[in-house]
Parts: C-alpha cells; sequence; structure tokens
C-alpha cells in the first residue's frame, strides 16, 4: 500500500476531517507513490488559527534564534537528501540530479536564511532633532498564506518558508496537490529540527477548495504565490479585498537571442538545457528561440543534431536525460500546443508527438518548431513543456522587439560577442532576468528573482529581496524627556 502523509497543524501529524486522500501518482509509469489528505475547509481554518496563536511568541523568540532553527532543519534535510530527491523524481519526474541539484539549492536557501538571524533589522537614520533616536524596525506580517506549484516541489517551498520564519512570520503552506508528498518530507525536516507548534502549519487539498479558503480568509496577513497566471489573479483579488500583502510569481514566454557573433556552441547548448531540462517545466525556460538570419541555418542544424542525442525515460534511470511530463493534464496540455503550432502553420523540424515506449508515462518527444511568427499562440502563451519556437530576424533591434513582443517579462537571455549589443540588450529587453551568453533558466538564491508585466505582482523573491515582502517597517522615533 503507498504510504499515507498528514496535514501538520499545531505541531501534530493530522487526519483531515473528510476522511478523503488523494494518491500522488509516478509521471514516469502512474503508479501511486503516495497519499495526501484532501482536506476540509475546517482544516485551513484550524491551521490559520494555530498560526494565529503561534504568532505572537515566535516573533518574540527573536531573529537569531529563529535563525538557529533554520540551521537545524537544513542540517536534516542534508541527512534526507537521498530519500527527498527520489522522492521529487517519482512524484513530479524531473531526473534524479536534477532533483539532487533542486534538494541541494533547497539546503543553501535553508542556510542563507539561518544566516539572516545574524543580519540587521533595520536602520539608523538621523533625526532633525540632535537628541532625539530615530531608527526603523523590521517586524513580521503576521500569518503568511504559501501556495506553491509541482515544478520545484523542493526549492520553492523552502524559498518561501524559510524566509517566512527567519523574518517572524508564521506559516499555512498548501503545495501543488501533484507534488504534495515531497512538500510533506520538507515539513517533516521543520517538525525534527523542533519548529514550536503552530509555526509551521501544512495542509494538502485541491486548489479549488483548500487553496481558495486560504487565500479569502480574512485571517491571515500575507500570501506568496507561485503558479499560473489565472489562480494568480485570484490570489490578487481575495488579497485586495482582505487587506492582505501579496506577492505572485507566474508564467514566462522567455526569449534567447542569436546574434550572428554569437559563440555557436554556448548558444545551442543553453538553448538545450534551457529548453529542455525539466521537460520544460520551468517558468524560466527558454520557449521563444530568436535567431539572426547570418547564423540561422548553422544554429538550426547544430540544435537538431544535439536535439537528437536526448535520451528519454524515468528520471531514476542514469541514462535519462530528460523525463516524462509531471502529470497527464500537462501531457495533454503540451500536446494541445504542438497541434495548435500546426494548425497555425509552424513546422515541426523535430519530434512533435508523444514517445512510444512500454511504460504508461507521460512522455513527449522535445519538439522544435520553424516558421514561427510572433503572433502565433506558440510564440505567446506558456506551454510548460519541451517546445521550442524557432523565430528568424534580421537584426539585434528586430530580435528585441520580438523578444518583448509578449505580455510576460520573466527571464531572456542573449548570446553575442559584441559588447555595445550586450548593452543595448540590457537596457531595452523586458525582462526582471537578464542574461548575457547564459541560459535563460538559472536563478541564484542570494540574488532577487521574479518579473515584469504579467509574469509577477511586481514584487521580488529570494535574497534579500524577501525581507521587503516578509516584513513591514516600523519607524521609531525616541526622545529623552
Ligand atoms: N510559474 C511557475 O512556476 C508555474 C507556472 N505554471 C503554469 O500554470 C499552468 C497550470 O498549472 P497548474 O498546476 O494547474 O497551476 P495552478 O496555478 O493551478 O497551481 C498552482 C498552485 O495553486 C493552487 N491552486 C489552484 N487553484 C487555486 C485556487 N482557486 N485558489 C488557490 N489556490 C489554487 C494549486 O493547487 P492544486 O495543485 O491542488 O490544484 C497549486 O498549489 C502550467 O501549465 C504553467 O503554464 C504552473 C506551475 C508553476
Ligand atoms: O529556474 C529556476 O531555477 C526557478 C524557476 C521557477 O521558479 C519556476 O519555474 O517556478
Amino acid at each position: 500500500m503507498a504510504d499515507l502523509f498528514l496535514n501538520y497543524i499545531n505541531g501534530e501529524w493530522r487526519e483531515s476531517g473528510s476522511g478523503q486522500l488523494i494518491d500522488s501518482i509516478n509521471p514516469a509509469n502512474r503508479e501511486v507513490i503516495g497519499s495526501v489528505q484532501s482536506s476540509t475547509i475546517e482544516d485551513v481554518n484550524d491551521a490559520i488559527q494555530a498560526a494565529n496563536d503561534a504568532k505572537k511568541s515566535w516573533r518574540q523568540l527573536g531573529q537569531y534564534n529563529r535563525g538557529q532553527i533554520l540551521y537545524k532543519v537544513a542540517e536534516i534535510l542534508e541527512k534526507n537528501l537521498e530519500d527527498v530527491a527520489q522522492n521529487l523524481t517519482k512524484e513530479m519526474g524531473k531526473t534524479l540530479p536534477e532533483a539532487i541539484g533542486e534538494t541541494q539549492r533547497g539546503i543553501s536557501i535553508l542556510k542563507y536564511y539561518a544566516s539572516e538571524g545574524t543580519r540587521k533589522e533595520g536602520d539608523v537614520i538621523p533625526s532633525s532633532d540632535k537628541d532625539a533616536l530615530m531608527f526603523t524596525k523590521r517586524v513580521p506580517l503576521g500569518v503568511v498564506g504559501i501556495i506553491t506549484p509541482w515544478n520545484f516541489p523542493v526549492a520553492i517551498p523552502i524559498w518561501k518558508i524559510a524566509p517566512a520564519l527567519v523574518y517572524g512570520n508564521t506559516v499555512v503552506f498548501k503545495p501543488a496537490s501533484e507534488a504534495a508528498v515531497t512538500a510533506a518530507k520538507i515539513v517533516k525536516c521543520f517538525d525534527e529540527a523542533g519548529l514550536p507548534p503552530g509555526v509551521l502549519n501544512f495542509i494538502t487539498g485541491s486548489g479549488s477548495k483548500v487553496g481558495d479558503a486560504l487565500i479569502n480568509s480574512k485571517n491571515i496577513h500575507g500570501i506568496t504565490f507561485t503558479g499560473s497566471e489565472n489562480t494568480g489573479a485570484l490570489v490578487a483579488k481575495a488579497a485586495s479585498a482582505n487587506g492582505v500583502k501579496y506577492q505572485l510569481e507566474m508564467g514566462g514566454k522567455n526569449p534567447v537571442i542569436v546574434l550572428d557573433d554569437a559563440n555557436l556552441n554556448s548558444a545551442v547548448s543553453a538553448v538545450l538545457s534551457g529548453a529542455f531540462k525539466s521537460t520544460g517545466q520551468k517558468c524560466t525556460a527558454s520557449s521563444r528561440v530568436i535567431v539572426q538570419s547570418g547564423i540561422y541555418e548553422q544554429f538550426k542544424s547544430a540544435l537538431l543534431e544535439e536535439t537528437s542525442k536526448i535520451t528519454i525515460g524515468d528520471g531514476l534511470l542514469s541514462d535519462t536525460w530528460m523525463g516524462p511530463c509531471a502529470s497527464e493534464s500537462q501531457y495533454n496540455t503540451v500536446l494541445e500546443y504542438i497541434q495548435i503550432g500546426k494548425d497555425e502553420g509552424a513546422n515541426v523540424i523535430f519530434g512533435g508527438k508523444p514517445v512510444e515506449t512500454s511504460s504508461s508515462g507521460f512522455y513527449v518527444e522535445p519538439t522544435i518548431f520553424e516558421n514561427v511568427t510572433s503572433n502565433m499562440r506558440i510564440a505567446q502563451e506558456e506551454i510548460f513543456g519541451p517546445v521550442i519556437a524557432l523565430i528568424k530576424v534580421d537584426s539585434t533591434d528586430e530580435a528585441v522587439e520580438v523578444a518583448n513582443d509578449t505580455r510576460y517579462g520573466l527571464s531572456a537571455s542573449l548570446f553575442t560577442t559584441n559588447i555595445g549589443s550586450a548593452l543595448t540588450f540590457m537596457d531595452e529587453i523586458e525582462a526582471g532576468l537578464v542574461r548575457v551568453n547564459a541560459e535563460s533558466a538559472g536563478v541564484e538564491l542570494q540574488a532577487p528573482f521574479g518579473g515584469m508585466k504579467s509574469s509577477s505582482s511586481g514584487t521580488r523573491e529570494q535574497g534579500e529581496a524577501a525581507k521587503e515582502f516578509y516584513t513591514s517597517i516600523k519607524t521609531v522615533f525616541v526622545k529623552a524627556e
């Protein structure tokens, strides 16, 4: 029988009142890898209540002591690295080396925010009154709701939970149902580290019920979300209505520009990795490859050759380079977009079909379209799969114009050996992550992460930027009588 995972409320592992479970499926073979609670609105309210009850003593514990607990969580996750990473691959499909890398990143994020415990909580500012002391003090928001997607089931929950906690908030965490077992294993590490009851609460269940109850609660003080634009809009609406601070990270349609003077090998390997690693299921994945006409044919044939070497299969097998789509619904979405691209008149020059295999996994071939124009849906909508749209342009200016011709603005790359072109790109591109001679995916935990336009609420996560979301500022003025 598959392992059973419970909610974690007020420091206790609890069954949901619903008595119902949700199975988590391995996308490589459709086997059930574990079951989680299908929670009720009462469960959500219990979790929010527990977080509210715990928030005063957690704040009063102090930033230094909160940081020390995060160091313990990092140690425990390090001990469980192999199990968490294996589970991640089984639950979401990315290859084991990618899952190990993501888990290691989770450990580094925990250590980064643990060390925030020893950093400043405010600034002293000179007052116009020489006898007064004026300073700012950062204080927690209170209870933060955290809703995460399935594509980075270790890193994203940790990059939201760790800063929330170190800056003194308590948390109600609702993971994506498709990655809820991995999420439960992460929460266990926090539990084992001795987090006081109610500081971190974990509830599983559908977005439309559990997620909806969380975002519409009047008893939370912040909500952070990563996922689709549609759900992001619901989060923004509910949070605005209730006066709750919110943060959204959503989709991307990330361009890679390859200019005539680019280093061809670097550009090809970056596109391969940016577009097809994690089966294209990253919000920072490269999905539009905009190539200048002078290098187009050479680039195309090198890309086709490298793509033909990709091995597809179960992410646990050592010779697999690309795993399955994370779920049946994601698999269907990718195949639908491939059909849309064909109907729009783009040409499939590689892949374009489900992979014939003996397993019942959700495998799609890496797919490359050419003759794509910027107005096509495959050049405008986030596919979240291993699909590249090749677009030919004549000049740097045209390349940047096409790159910006989208409502998204998360990440963008340029390949060139001309510093002038690089400088123009840095100025003109509308993206939160601007990458020169590097793939579009690749986020560093100590730097701000987030997008422009419809990719985000304009807020930033990670690095020092996290502090801006998870705290409020008190400006204190003190004068002796
Ligand atoms: N920016 C990114 O990193 C991501 C982008 N996406 C994009 O979104 C598309 C759809 O993916 P999908 O997983 O359906 O994304 P969703 O936005 O539906 O899911 C993200 C999270 O939101 C929850 N959720 C869903 N509906 C609600 C709701 N009404 N109220 C509150 N929370 C809710 C989900 O729960 P549950 O899992 O239970 O439904 C999950 O935890 C992808 O194809 C991709 O284009 C998806 C994931 C990550
Ligand atoms: O590229 C990364 O490392 C992170 C991407 C991400 O945040 C996402 O896909 O949701």
